[in-house]
C-alpha cells in the first residue's frame, strides 16, 4: 500500500497499491549546502504527482534526481534510495543514458534541437532504437499526436523546430519526451514561458498521458498543481511539508503552512 488509496474509488485499482518510485531518506547537497532534507515519498505509477512550494524550495532538484539529471552538476552528492520499479537508481552501476530513456524530462523553457520538426521526434529514438524508416515515420506521427501537435505541423515537417511558436515549440519538446516510450515523465514548470491557450493544451495533454506512463510535474501555479495532478508534495526549505491527494490537500490540508502557500498568504 502507498498511501493514497483513497484516490481511487476502487481498492482493486493497481494504483492504489503500485509505487512507480519510492524515495527514502534523500539529502542532496550542492558542495556544502543540503538542499534536500531526509526526503521519504512515494510516487504512484499511473498518476499525475505535482511538486509545490515557494521558489528555492527543492522542487526541481528533487525531479532532476528521479533521473540523475544532477549528475551534470560539479561537487554534488546524494545520499539515501531512488527505488525506480524496487530498483537504487542512486547505487553504483546505473546507466544514466538508459535511465533517462526510462525516466524522460522537458525543460521549464523549450528547447527544441537545431534541426527539423521531424529530426526533433525521430532523433532519440534513432539513437536508442534499431528502427526501419516506415516505423520511425509512424512513432512521430504517433508521438506528435500525443503531443497535440500533429495537425499543426503535419504538412512542415522539414520545417526547423525552432520555427514554431513558443508553445508549439513546447509540445514538441514533449513530442520528443514521449517518442521515445519512457515509463516516468518529468516536467519542470512546462508551461511557465506559455500563453493561457498553449498551457491549456499542455494541461489537457498530462491529463491523457496519464493513461499510459507516470508524471510528475514541478509548478507554482496552484490551479494548475489543483488541475492537473492526483498527488501534490508541498515543500519547503528543502523538506516535505505535506503529501496527499490533491483533492484533500486543496480543500483540507492539514498543515497551516500548507493552507497558507496554496491561498497564497505564505511568507
Ligand atoms: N546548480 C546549483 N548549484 C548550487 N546550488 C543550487 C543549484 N541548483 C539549485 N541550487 C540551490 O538549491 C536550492 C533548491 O533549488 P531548486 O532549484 O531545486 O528549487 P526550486 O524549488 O525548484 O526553485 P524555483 O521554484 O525557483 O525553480 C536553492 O537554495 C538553490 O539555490
Amino acid at each position: 500500500m502507498n498511501g493514497y488509496e483513497s484516490l481511487f474509488t476502487s481498492s482493486t485499482d493497481p494504483r492504489a497499491r503500485e509505487a512507480k518510485i519510492e524515495v527514502k531518506h534523500l539529502n542532496f547537497y550542492y558542495g556544502s549546502s543540503r538542499a534536500l532534507k531526509d526526503i521519504s515519498l512515494t510516487i504512484p505509477k499511473g498518476c499525475v504527482t505535482a511538486f509545490i512550494g515557494p521558489s528555492g524550495c527543492g522542487k526541481s532538484t528533487l525531479l532532476r534526481t528521479f533521473n540523475r539529471m544532477y549528475d551534470l552538476y560539479p561537487g554534488i552528492r546524494a545520499e539515501g534510495e531512488i527505488l525506480l520499479d524496487g530498483q537504487n537508481i542512486l547505487g553504483p552501476g546505473v546507466d544514466d543514458c538508459a535511465l533517462r530513456t526510462r525516466v524522460g524530462m522537458v525543460f521549464q523553457r523549450p528547447t527544441p534541437f537545431p534541426m527539423s520538426i521531424y529530426e526533433n521526434v525521430a532523433y532519440g529514438v534513432r539513437l536508442r532504437e534499431k528502427i526501419s524508416k516506415a516505423d520511425l515515420d509512424e512513432r512521430v506521427e504517433w508521438a506528435l499526436k500525443k503531443a497535440a501537435l500533429w495537425d499543426d505541423v503535419k504538412d512542415k515537417l522539414a520545417r526547423p523546430g525552432t520555427s514554431l511558436s513558443g508553445g508549439q515549440q513546447q509540445r514538441l519538446c514533449i513530442a520528443r519526451g514521449v517518442a521515445v516510450k519512457p515509463e516516468v515523465l518529468l516536467l519542470d514548470e512546462p508551461c511557465s514561458a506559455l500563453d493561457p491557450i498553449s498551457t491549456s493544451k499542455i494541461e489537457n495533454l498530462v491529463d491523457e498521458l496519464k493513461n499510459d506512463y507516470t508524471v510528475v510535474i514541478v509548478t507554482h501555479n496552484m490551479q494548475q498543481a489543483a488541475r492537473v495532478s492526483d498527488v501534490t508534495v508541498f515543500l519547503y526549505l528543502g523538506q516535505i511539508v505535506e503529501v496527499g491527494a490533491t483533492s484533500d490537500m486543496f480543500t483540507h490540508p492539514k498543515k497551516k503552512e500548507t493552507e497558507d502557500y496554496i491561498t497564497g498568504r505564505f511568507g
